[in-house]
């Protein structure tokens, strides 16, 4: 999809700028214009702590991103990717010594051939150098998962035995971790600061001068107490700072364990990425993270963003010429699927996590703010008691401090030495009093076991706050942009109602209703147009569906009407795909048949296939003309939205195989035709409210905070919603300002926009860019929002959102809007 269509496309309105166009948009002279600390250049996050006047960065909070270790991440990325051989090596040396040290007994190598013809070596170094040359010596992608003991359509059998024969050989898809800090670390980090430090001076100074002037007995309180005091503290930054670490490893760890669907034995199953083993087959789709390295066996319009390992923000299309996939990669655009060939510390990923310890670098813009505050205030006091401290000295060896007769403390060449130094220690004292008053040590310290407090209450009530700074932003909240599947509903969907043709049919999967024509042309399209996967068990269990929740309900729906999945797929073969999208909403499928026909098959969302339709067949299989029946369709999409089901349109099209390129990549770029269709079905599937939603929504309106909701659903069905949860009070609420179609939002001017935004309550038909506009608009009006989701199918968009909006136009801190999932 990207590059190769137009840039304002009717329905998916502008494309988003890509990541390389922001960057230049970053006014340079703005430090707090970071978007994100953890993906936030180097520089700009040194200048923001310049303007907040951090200097000394590292103090109070172990958890602000310590600059210097980025930046030797950073390098050391570098460098695996320059000596990767010999880091992998001097590595497996160092395990291979820790396990002799650990359990004192050697272990065995692992051994390298005897169940595969292909050695972990070879695919190490084939991985390493993306060398095509060897991919062709082990006879391409086919011949490699015959090594591998693979199918590639159908994956490894997956039973216990051959999972540990292929962890035996190629390694297990995990990597040792390095030993978080002990708190003796913190301990010993918690007292190196220039303000306790100033303190612990002040302390010793006056305890010494406390028992010399008044003696063992009374003299120690002053001192005493301050020393306590600075125990207390460091005592307690150490142990919020040690449980803080704790805490994050854990979190890293929940992170880090994603359930990835596998391909074993023909069934997509769901396993933990560290469960993944080589000869692995994986379906790849839009958003999934690449899990190990591997190879493609065969995919369209993919994508892949290779930023997180090369560094370069660049996206790079895959193909039969450059198959080669690195592990923890995202796929930016387009389906596939691919054969593992390195797991673990044999991938480049692998060896940069066995390497460095993640410290979650990530410091909140609060936290450095009264960072920056305390030490403002520590140099003042300072310098209020360097002042003090001179001026009352002058006084004193001036001989205008005088005593309560009268007299001058002190006269030159009068005065004892040792009445010098009392009146000496006295002054001294007045100024240690004045520093210890005046550094505020306790107030970033509360503030970072606040926001780790609100961050564990939180965690309880299963809101998994990823960032400690979203605790601080989402306070301030005075808008949700949440968008409808998935968030406000279940996300378990289920055909309820369909017509095939002009019929309706009573029940939606009575097949017997059906002419075999159109039945047949329908399930064949159902069956190759999906990314889903239907896994019926040999010994005649309950059949598997897979996929998304629109897929699943589309894909049981064909079951029940009687599909056989694999005999369809079977039937022909696939000449070129084109992926589901949300912006797109729609996707389709070109087929050859086995006679020299093509089909072209497209699914999608009602409205939009409808306008695409010419045809129709009519109840004896007989095409008809559309024109007529227009509003027939119309009138039945319409009602089933009322009554808030999603719409699905299924259509086709024969296709003269003449027309379709002959050569690979012509194939490749072929844009499917999608006009002149021949309308088959058109379905309607309940997706059910969440339970709760409307107390949600009425808690969060009672507290002053508007809910919106953004859809990529049709406007009837998302208007429905709203008024099943609440969004929309009654009908009346649902005039033409507050419900709104994606589309015409986008037709506006930026200035109209702005001024409709905050009347906005739907936006149904939204292509990702729309919530974009509609959030920008609503932060020019002085909001604060936030926006939800489940990210499932558009976690590109949203991340897209989050890098825009935090670097978007208007740079103050807490007009910030903030992205937070849950
Ligand atoms: N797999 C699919 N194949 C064909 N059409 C689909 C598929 N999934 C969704 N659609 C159609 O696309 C429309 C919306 O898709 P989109 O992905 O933009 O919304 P969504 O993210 O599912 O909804 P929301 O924005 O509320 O979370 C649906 O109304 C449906 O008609
Ligand atoms: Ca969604």
């Amino acid at each position: 999809m990207l590059g190769r269509e137009n840039d304002n496309d009717v329905e998916a309105g502008p494309r988003l700028p890509r990541e390389e166009e922001e960057e230049d948009n970053v006014d340079p002279s703005d430090p707090f214009d970071v978007a994100d600390t953890k993906n936030a250049s180097l520089e700009t996050l040194r200048r923001w702590r310049q303007a907040a006047l951090v200097l000394n960065a590292t103090r109070r909070f172990r958890y602000t991103l310590n600059l210097k270790k980025h930046e030797a991440k950073i390098q050391r990325l570098r460098m695996i990717r320059a000596h990767a051989q010999v880091i992998r090596a001097a590595l497996l040396f160092r395990l291979a010594g820790d396990r002799q040290f650990v359990s004192g007994k050697r272990v065995a190598p692992p051994s390298l051939t005897g169940d595969y013809a292909v050695d972990l070596e070879q695919l190490s170094s084939m991985n390493r150098d993306h060398d095509t040359t060897s991919l062709q010596q082990f006879g391409g992608v086919k011949g490699l998962s015959d090594l591998l003991k693979t199918n590639s359509e159908k994956g490894i059998a997956g039973d216990d035995a051959d999972l540990s024969k292929r962890k035996n050989a190629f390694g297990s898809n995990t990597y040792p971790r390095k030993k978080g800090r002990t708190f003796w670390t913190f301990l010993w980090e918690a007292w190196q600061d220039l303000t306790l430090i100033i303190l612990i001076i002040a302390a010793a100074v006056s305890l010494g001068l406390g028992i010399k002037t008044e003696g063992f007995e009374e003299g120690w309180y002053d001192g005493g107490s301050i020393a306590l005091a600075v125990l207390l503290v460091i005592m307690v930054t150490a142990v919020s700072d040690y449980r803080q670490s704790l805490q994050f490893q854990n979190l890293n760890e929940e992170k880090q364990n994603i359930q990835i669907g596998v391909m074993r034995d023909g069934r997509i199953v769901k396993v933990s990425i560290f469960d993944i083993v080589v000869g692995d087959v994986i379906p790849l789709r839009i958003g999934d993270q690449v899990p190990a390295d591997g190879v493609l066996i065969s995919g369209h319009s993919l994508a892949i963003d290779e930023s997180s390992m090369t560094g370069e923000s660049k996206i790079v299309h895959k193909d039969q010429k450059s198959p080669f996939l690195m592990s923890g990669c995202k796929v930016a655009d387009g389906v596939g699927s691919m054969l593992v060939t390195g797991v673990g510390i044999n991938t480049e990923w692998g060896l940069l996590m066995a390497s460095i310890v993640d410290d979650t670098g990530e410091e909140t813009p609060l936290q450095v703010r009264l960072n920056g505050l305390a030490t403002f205030i520590g140099i003042v006091g300072l310098a209020v008691a360097a002042a003090v401290l001179t001026v009352l000295l002058a006084r004193y060896f001036t001989g205008y401090t005088r005593n309560h007769d009268g007299t001058a403390q002190f006269v030159k060449g009068k005065t004892k030495v040792d009445d010098i130094l009392d009146g000496v220690v006295k002054i001294v004292t007045v100024a240690v009093t004045i520093v210890v008053v005046a550094v505020p040590e306790g107030l970033p310290l509360a503030v970072t076991l606040t926001l780790a407090y609100s961050m564990r209450k939180m965690m309880a009530d299963k809101a998994l706050v990823r960032r400690l700074s979203a605790c601080e932003t989402m306070g301030s909240a005075t808008t949700i942009c949440s968008d409808k599947t998935g968030t406000l509903t279940l996300n378990q969907m289920t055909v309820v109602e369909a017509y095939v043709g002009r019929k309706k049919m009573d029940p939606p999967d009575d097949a017997s209703q059906l002419h075999h024509l159109i039945s047949s042309l329908l399930i064949e399209g159902i069956a190759h147009n999906t990314q889903g996967n239907v896994y019926v068990p040999k010994d005649g269990g309950d059949t598997e569906v897979t996929g998304s929740p629109t897929e699943k309900a589309i894909l049981s729906w064909a079951v029940k009407l009687g599909m056989k999945f694999d005999a369809v797929r079977a039937e022909s073969t696939e000449l070129h795909v084109f992926p589901f999208n949300s912006e797109k909403k729609r996707g389709g499928v070109a087929l050859q048949m086995t006679s020299s026909d093509v089909h072209i098959h497209w699914k999608g969302a009602a409205e939009i296939v409808l306008a695409s339709c010419t045809k129709f067949f009519d109840s004896d299989g007989h095409l008809q003309s559309i024109d007529e029946e227009k509003d027939f369709f119309k009138r039945a999409i319409d009602d089933m939205a009322a009554r808030s089901l999603r719409c699905v349109a299924i259509a086709y099209r024969p296709f003269d195989s003449d027309k379709v390129p002959g050569d690979d990549a012509g194939l490749d770029n072929w844009v499917l035709p999608d006009e002149d269709l021949v309308l088959l079905a058109v379905v309607g599937i309940k997706d059910p409210c969440r339970p709760g939603v409307k107390d949600a929504v009425r808690i969060c309106t009672a507290a002053g905070v508007k809910v919106r909701m953004v859809t990529g659903d049709n406007i009837q069905t998302a208007k429905a919603i709203a008024l099943e949860c609440g969004i929309l009070s009654s009908n009346e609420d649902a005039t033409e300002a507050t419900v709104i179609e994606g589309r015409v939002f986008r037709a506006y001017s930026d200035k109209e926009r702005e001024q409709m935004a905050k009347r906005i309550t739907v936006m149904g038909r939204s292509s990702p860019s729309d919530k974009l506009l509609l959030v920008q608009a609503l932060r020019k009006c002085g909001e604060v929002v936030a926006v939800t989701g489940d990210g499932t199918n558009d976690a590109p968009a949203l991340h897209e959102i989050l890098v825009l909006l935090w670097a978007s136009k208007e740079r103050k801190l807490q007009r910030k809007a903030l992205t937070s999932l849950s």
